[in-house]
């Protein structure tokens, strides 16, 4: 049976994301709760969210937004089906033209540079499998909360043949310092739910998406007598390093990426990685 208080804390997180807010995008869905000011934003690109110029341009015009508009917090979640956003779209990578490759690299980091940034309070609401750059996403977030236990997250770039960049290998040292970031990294390991909690990946694990928009109403409701001038800066201390880099090394950062991906062999692992998702 249902008691009053259930039915009141239900109604209360699923009520109120009544409000549609355009993001220009149909890639980018955005609820805002009309009474908190929270917005819900949720990635779909079919079939895997898989992180191409135009979802990140919409990801990135979306945050810009939000902010402009005065939301007063923003989780960043999935309408895709157990995935999350399986990274960087290889496609983007595979025999790209520089023109377009440098775009894609630029677009990339201008959205990570928001999303970090940003003073709104963050949340990722890991409802599905958040490989590579779907796991710079969460943990470009404050608070991660991963729904339900079958899902991976971590930065397996080496698997392909690559490295992840500097700035997404110091935003997870960030979290889980470097000794577990180096191990980590250097063996592409995916972390299973219960690992990532274990080491600090996520910050919980919850059973459904109810719960882990309670766990995010919780975080938010962290900050309610907070200063947002206060709040905001206290995070642009925090983060400033990290960021600094990228702000201070966005050619140099474009340049190794071009001259990294377009190697030959860089080129041959990549095809083959796509094959063999092609093939499963
Ligand atoms: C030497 C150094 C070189 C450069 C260094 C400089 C910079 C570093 C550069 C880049 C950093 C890279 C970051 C990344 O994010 S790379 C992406 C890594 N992602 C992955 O490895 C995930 C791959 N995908 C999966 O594991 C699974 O798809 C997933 C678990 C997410 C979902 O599984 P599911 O069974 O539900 O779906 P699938 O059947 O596997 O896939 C459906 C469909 O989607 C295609 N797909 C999947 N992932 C990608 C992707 N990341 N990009 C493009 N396409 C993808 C897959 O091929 C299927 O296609 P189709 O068969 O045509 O439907």
């Amino acid at each position: 049976m249902t008691t009053v208080l259930q039915h009141v804390v239900r109604r209360s997180i699923l009520r109120p994301f009544a409000k549609s807010f355009s993001s220009g995008s149909p890639l980018v869905d955005v609820q805002v709760n009309d009474k908190t000011g929270v917005a819900i934003v949720k990635m779909g690109r079919a079939p895997v969210n898989g992180l191409n110029t135009e979802l990140l341009g919409a990801l990135n015009d979306t945050f810009d937004s939000l902010e402009k508009n005065k939301a007063t917090g923003m989780i960043l979640s999935s309408s895709i089906p157990n995935i999350y956003s399986a990274g960087l779209d290889i496609s983007e990578m595979y025999n790209g033209t520089p023109e377009n490759l440098t775009k894609f690299w630029n677009t990339l980091q201008s959205m990570w540079i928001n999303l970090y940034s940003t003073p709104l309070p963050t949340v990722a609401l890991i409802n599905g499998n958040a490989p590579a750059g779907g796991c710079l996403l969460a943990m470009s977030c404050e608070y991660r909360v991963m729904v339900g236990s079958k899902f991976v997250i971590g930065l397996n770039e080496t698997q392909l043949g690559l490295f992840a960049p500097k700035w997404f290998q110091d935003t997870m040292v960030s979290i889980i310092g470097p000794r577990q970031t180096e191990l980590a990294l250097t063996s592409g390991k995916l972390f299973s739910a219960q690992e990532a909690l274990k080491i600090g990946l996520i910050d919980e694990l919850v059973a459904s998406e109810e719960e882990a928009l309670a766990s995010s109403d919780k975080f938010f409701g962290l900050f309610k007598r907070i200063p947002g001038y206060a709040r905001g800066q206290t995070k642009n201390f925090v983060r400033a390093e990290v960021l600094d880099w990228l702000l201070k090394n966005r050619e140099h950062d474009t340049k190794v990426f071009l001259n990294s991906i377009q190697l030959p062999h860089v080129q041959k692992g990549l095809g083959l990685y796509l094959q063999s998702l092609k093939k499963k």
